[in-house]
């Protein structure tokens, strides 16, 4: 694990929360992308090194909506950079947490991801992600 590389944001709506955030970081939106097979739409932002990705529910089944439903808005993952994504899943499971897929799925960003269940992470759910 290198870095953060974003932290994730449960939002219920992206264009008032992405004006939210970007008076509140002054910075502004950097890129707006719909990840279909997660359903949710994702907005980023960059305040030094560090990214935001706000999400929203695209569908009523989406883990964002599930969370908010349940939890409200707010912080929702931590994502970190990993070299190489398939030794860190390998090295995980061999350590005992529980992976949410077998395999990388395309992320937003250009990024392969896989996440951690937040039952075997202390209650948080963390996200692998590897540069494309
Ligand atoms: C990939 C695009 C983008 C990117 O960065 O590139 C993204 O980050 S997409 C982000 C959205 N996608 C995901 O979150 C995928 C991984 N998440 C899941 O598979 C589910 O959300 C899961 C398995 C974490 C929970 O789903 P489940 O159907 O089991 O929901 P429950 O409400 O029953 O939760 C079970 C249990 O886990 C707790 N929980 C749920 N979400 C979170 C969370 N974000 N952080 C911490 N804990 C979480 C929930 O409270 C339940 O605990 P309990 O004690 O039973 O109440
Ligand atoms: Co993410």
């Amino acid at each position: 694990m290198n870095k953060i590389e974003h932290i994730g944001i449960a939002v219920a709506d992206l264009k008032s929360s992405g004006s939210l955030y970007e008076k509140l970081l002054n910075t502004t939106i950097y890129k707006l992308e719909e990840v279909h097979s997660e359903g949710v739409k994702t907005a980023f932002l960059q305040t030094g090194p560090n990214k935001i990705e706000l999400l929203e529910a695209t569908s009523a089944d989406s883990p964002i909506a599930k969370f908010i439903e349940k939890k409200g808005e707010g912080i929702h993952h931590i994502a970190f950079e990993v070299e190489d994504i398939l030794a860190e899943m390998a090295r995980l499971k061999n350590e005992g947490f529980i992976l949410l897929s077998d395999e990388p799925k395309p992320g937003a960003d250009n990024k392969l991801v896989c996440f951690v269940h937040p039952k075997s992470a202390g209650g948080v759910l963390v996200e692998l992600v590897q540069s494309v």
